[in-house]
């Protein structure tokens, strides 16, 4: 709550509106208690004056002092602009978000009742209530009321719909909470900041409206007023004293003004807070690039298949995001290559840095993300220091990327063919019919049954699996010599997963194309893969042959062993609790000294509570950073670690 509250309080808009919302409550409670009388009292001698020292907006054709009645009318108007918004937003959430408890039924016949009352003219409801209710100021609230309560309905249909369809709901229904439960307990707290926001800005444009009906003559009546009928009556007399309508006319601009201006605060505030508590860059400073020991060689520059021109080359790749206290470093010093061809798999518990390097990478980091390396080298060009839009460009066509979350991978509002058909429109310059003939060819590619039927359905229309597979496709399509596959089967029952794994090694085969593949699963990795980067607290702390993960004994890093012995894999029983390792992972927004496991490593010792190992070759034929590896193939005689021993 301090964080909203001081978040808030930095916007130079939010400051203005208060102040000027501390204005107008000031002289809705005090005007009318001490100019009131005499904003009604008439004067004979003062009728219709001018401008003067004495009445700064002159009189009106009564005598009284156009000023003081502005500043008397503010609580009326005031109040009447609040109430009917709260009027018709209350009747428009239990309208609009009140179905999201009941059946699907309720929801379309509560939809329709939205629907018509929303094509009515909202002029013609404010006439037919005066109609049946006669003029003044409860019938302008009530017809400003009804004239709102449909666009609120509307936004929280919008909103609850979301809602309703979620499993916390549905959890409810099943452990039996009362539909009011459901709807002030799971639904409202849900959808009441966007409506809080709306409610604010729609107070300003209440205000407009009531000053029109009362303007119009049928709002406010004598003796009672608001700005709406000073307005009328200094109009009424703009030939004699044109400033009569100016202080009335100004008093709504004002107040409008002041509750747009907190709306529109609120709303920004509320984007901001989507993006997370985190401090400005500009605040931050520059995003922190990881240091590597000057007598250490470059990674890449030691690493295997020196005789092979690497088709992608990292070296000393950082990632960091903004945080409420200081920069998040999820990627630290990341280096290794891929030879063409080569299927790599990465590895390490969640949160390991393993989605965020390869996505930046792929220039797909997430926003916010800071990306810095030493050298980004693909297929022999030279991306280092190009921005993400322009290294995307290079990149083209010739990096697929499967991403873990298909439904939300895929465009839900186009048809998948279309989808697939835009990768050759826009990087190919191919025709309409010839994109379509390739995306259909892809899908029948991934053994999508009835390709061409497909290709015109969208995407909730397809199966997990089938998406997942229409993914690869989409990866595929351009003819990549990379494909970078996120975690490409979590989401699938283990029949499927094999079946898509089978595809990707099979396009990768085909293809010629290298691929990076992302899991938490030994056992997907184990099926595509020749080499797996073991990930741990931001940085490549094993990279080792495939082969080596059956055999643990052969493993050099004390967390690669502990982590292949927790790992679920294809054929893991389920009903058994898993391996665990002990320990937490190290909090990556506080800098790090010495190993980053050396908290839950049996092996360490205060060289690694002190020094950052990094990434060596290793007799495994891999890398591995650990000043203690533990292979037992033979003694470690790595130069340097003699002295520490295992
Ligand atoms: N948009 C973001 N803003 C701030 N921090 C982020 C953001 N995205 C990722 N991170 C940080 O990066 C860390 C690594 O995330 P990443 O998704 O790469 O982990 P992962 O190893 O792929 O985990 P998982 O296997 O669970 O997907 C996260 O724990 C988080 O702290």
């Amino acid at each position: 709550m301090t964080t909203r509250r001081s978040a808030l309080s930095r916007q130079p808009m939010a400051i203005i509106a208060v102040c000027m919302l501390g204005v107008l409550v000031l002289l809705a409670v005090f005007a009318p208690v001490v100019w009131g009388d005499e904003a009604v009292a008439a004067d004979p001698d003062s009728i219709a004056l001018p401008l003067s020292a004495e009445h700064l907006l002159g009189t009106d054709k009564l005598g009284r002092d156009i000023l003081l009645r502005t500043l008397v009318a503010t609580r009326l108007s005031l109040v009447m602009a609040i109430a009917a918004t709260l009027i018709g937003a209350c009747i428009g959430l239990l309208l609009g978000a009140m179905p999201a408890v009941f059946g699907a039924r309720a929801q379309r016949w509560f939809a329709s009742v939205v629907s018509t009352w929303l094509a009515f003219p909202v002029l013609l409801v404010a006439m037919l209530t005066v109609v049946l209710l006669g003029p003044g100021a409860t019938t302008a609230v009530v017809a400003l009321a009804l004239t709102m309560t449909p666009s609120f309905a509307r936004l929280a249909q919008t909103l609850s719909s979301r809602v309703g369809g979620s499993e916390f709901l549905a959890a409810a229904r099943m452990l039996g909470v009362s539909r009011r439960r459901q709807f002030t307990r799971y639904v409202l707290p849900n959808i009441a900041e966007p409506v809080i926001v709306n409610v604010t800005t729609s107070i300003g444009g209440g205000l407009l409206a009531l000053s029109s009906l009362s303007f119009l003559g049928v709002g406010v009546q004598p003796p009672d007023f608001d700005w709406g009928r000073l307005l009328s009556e200094g109009f009424g007399e703009v030939y004699n004293s044109p400033v009569a309508a100016i202080g009335p006319g100004v008093a709504v601009v004002f107040a409008g003004l002041a509750f747009s201006m907190l709306g529109e605060s609120l709303a920004a505030h509320l984007r901001n807070r989507e993006h997370g508590k985190a401090l400005s860059p500009r605040r931050l400073g520059p995003a922190p690039v990881a240091e590597r020991p000057a007598e250490t060689p470059s990674a890449s520059a030691t690493d295997c298949a020196e005789t092979i021109v690497p088709l992608l080359e990292v070296d000393g790749l950082s990632v960091s995001f903004p945080g409420p206290d200081g920069w998040i470093r999820p990627v630290q010093d990341v280096s290794f290559r891929i030879a063409p061809g080569e299927i790599v798999g990465v590895v390490g518990e969640s949160g390991s840095g393993k989605s965020v390097t390869m996505m930046s990478v792929a220039q797909l980091a997430p926003a916010g993300a800071a990306v810095t390396a030493r050298r980004l080298r693909f297929d022999g060009e030279d991306l280092t220091g190009l921005t993400p839009a322009a290294a995307g460009k290079v990149l083209g066509t010739r990096v697929g990327v499967v991403f873990q979350d298909s439904l939300m991978a895929l465009n839900p509002a186009l048809r998948v063919g279309t989808q697939l058909a835009e990768i050759p429109r826009v990087h190919g310059a191919v025709g309409r019919r010839r994109a379509h003939e390739m995306a259909v060819r892809a899908l029948d590619d991934v053994q999508i049954p009835d390709a061409a039927h497909r290709a015109q359905q969208f995407p909730h229309e397809f199966s997990g699996g089938m998406r997942q597979r229409a993914l690869i496709a989409m990866s595929q399509i351009g003819s990549p010599s990379l494909i970078i596959a996120d975690e490409p089967t979590t989401a699938l029952d283990v029949t499927v997963q094999r079946r898509v794994l089978a595809l990707l090694r099979r396009e990768c085969a085909e293809s010629g194309a290298a691929a990076i593949v992302v899991s938490h699963d030994v056992a997907v990795l184990a099926e595509l893969c020749q080499r797996v980067l073991v990930m741990y607290a931001g940085r490549v702390v094993e990279d080792v042959d495939i082969a080596l993960l059956a055999t643990p004994e052969r493993l050099a890093h004390p967390y690669t062993r502990a982590l292949t012995a927790s790992l679920p894999d294809l054929d893991t029983d389920r009903t058994t609790p898993l391996v665990t390792i002990p320990g937490e992972p190290p909090d990556l927004s506080r800098p790090i000294t010495g190993c980053a496991f050396a908290a839950r490593c049996a092996f360490a010792t205060e060289l690694c509570r002190t020094e950052t190992p990094v990434p060596v070759p290793h007799r495994h034929g891999g890398r591995v950073a650990c000043w203690h590896p533990q292979d037992a193939i033979a003694p470690d005689t790595t130069p340097g670690r003699e002295e520490v021993g295992a």
